[in-house]
């Protein structure tokens, strides 16, 4: 079932942490709100999930004409970053609670509910662990439970907040991958809470990216990825190099190089900024067609090397990011002046609207 967020407004007080947001989160989609801490994302969910009114607009779960107010207790499931399981409850009990406190009438039997949970402890790859306790788990084993125990109640939506919040990186990365494989075999229309870019761009399937309580991007990964829509996205997304310098119709000088900006063609002159990422900045030896740059640092990060660089004309700093071969192969070294060149950027005219 699709969900339907129209002209969302929530206030605390004078504070404004959500404006004006619509969004449709499509059925069975695996969405990602992403931001920087305070843009209102878990203020969001909670307004899915129902947990938190909005100061005006709608939540609408489509196609039963349905308002979040409204949304029966079972239809969600939560998983939130520090989800306590119940310590004196086994994996198994603790996955079966929510079936377990369904009233007689609904509640499904013994044989239905082991069943159940035995296809969960399956789902989750803890067949095996059944009988421990909670405290017999490591972090990201619990987050998984947590999960299952979420998915027991069949509920129409997941809501999760931070999933992997508390777990070290390798940990959940390895959730993060298992949770997309999960998506993909049971398909449940999920919405999760993340301030790590990498998670939103590894594991869903939309990104909704908010700033001050307001949508910034929606989009698929590689569109806002590839094709930011604003300067806070690019920036927001990774790291990121600036070079000003002014468009001439179609082309963007910078320094002593032009770059082809065909999408503002129609613009005759304008102070504008090139976005880079540091992998597009190419570093060569000739003089031709690239801007000055002395090397200030060398890091060698295992498979590639970050350069840092001064531009000779401005003084601005600039990162590239070489493979070890093409670095080998430049044999560069701290001071030298060498130039760059730029493979790819985003030009945004200097008013930051495009
Ligand atoms: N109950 C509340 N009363 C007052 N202000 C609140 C309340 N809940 C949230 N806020 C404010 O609303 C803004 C958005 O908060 P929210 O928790 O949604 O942000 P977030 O994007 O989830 O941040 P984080 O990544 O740090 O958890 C913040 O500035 C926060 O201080």
């Amino acid at each position: 079932m699709p969900i339907e967020i129209q002209n969302v407004q929530k206030n605390f007080g004078s504070f404004t942490a959500l404006k004006d947001v619509n969004l449709i989160i499509p059925d069975g989609e695996l969405v990602a709100l992403l931001g920087p801490s305070g843009s209102g994302k878990t203020t969001l969910l909670r307004i899915i999930a129902g947990l938190e009114e909005a100061s005006s607009g709608s939540v609408r779960f489509v196609g039963e004409g349905k308002s979040s107010s409204k949304i029966q207790n079972g239809e969600v499931g939560f998983v939130f970053q520090h989800y306590a399981l119940f310590r004196h409850m086994t994996i198994a009990e603790n996955i079966a609670f929510g079936l377990e406190v369904r009233p007689k009438s609904t509640r499904p039997s013994k044989q239905e509910i082991q069943e159940k949970v035995s296809k969960l402890l399956t789902l989750i790859q803890l067949e095996k662990f059944h009988n421990r306790y909670p405290h017999e788990l490591s972090g990201g084993q619990r987050q998984r439970v947590a999960l299952a125990r979420a998915l027991a109640i069949e509920p129409k939506f997941l809501l999760l907040d931070e999933p992997f919040g508390a777990l070290d990186a390798k940990v959940r990365k390895e959730l993060r991958n298992w949770l997309r494989r999960l998506h993909d075999e049971i398909h449940i229309t999920s919405v999760f809470v993340t301030h790590d870019q990498e998670e939103a761009l590894e594991v869903s399937d939309r990104i909704v990216i908010l700033n001050q309580g307001q949508l910034e991007q929606v989009g698929s990964p590689d569109e806002v990825y590839n094709k930011p829509k604003s300067p806070f996205v690019f920036h927001f997304l990774g790291d990121v190099n600036l070079f000003h310098g002014r468009i001439e119709e179609g082309k963007t000088k910078i320094g002593n190089i032009a770059l082809d900006s065909s999408e503002h063609e129609n613009i005759k002159e304008s102070d504008a900024v090139a976005y880079v990422r540091p992998y597009d900045v190419e570093i060569v030896r000739e003089k031709e067609q690239g801007i000055a740059a002395e090397i200030q640092y060398i890091h060698s990060t295992g498979r590639n090397v970050r350069v840092e660089l001064k531009r000779v004309d401005t003084g601005t700093l600039i990162e590239s990011v070489l493979e070890q071969e093409t670095y080998k192969y430049l044999n560069l070294l701290p001071g030298e002046t060498v130039y760059l060149r730029i493979k790819k950027a985003k030009v945004y005219v200097e008013d930051f609207s495009i």
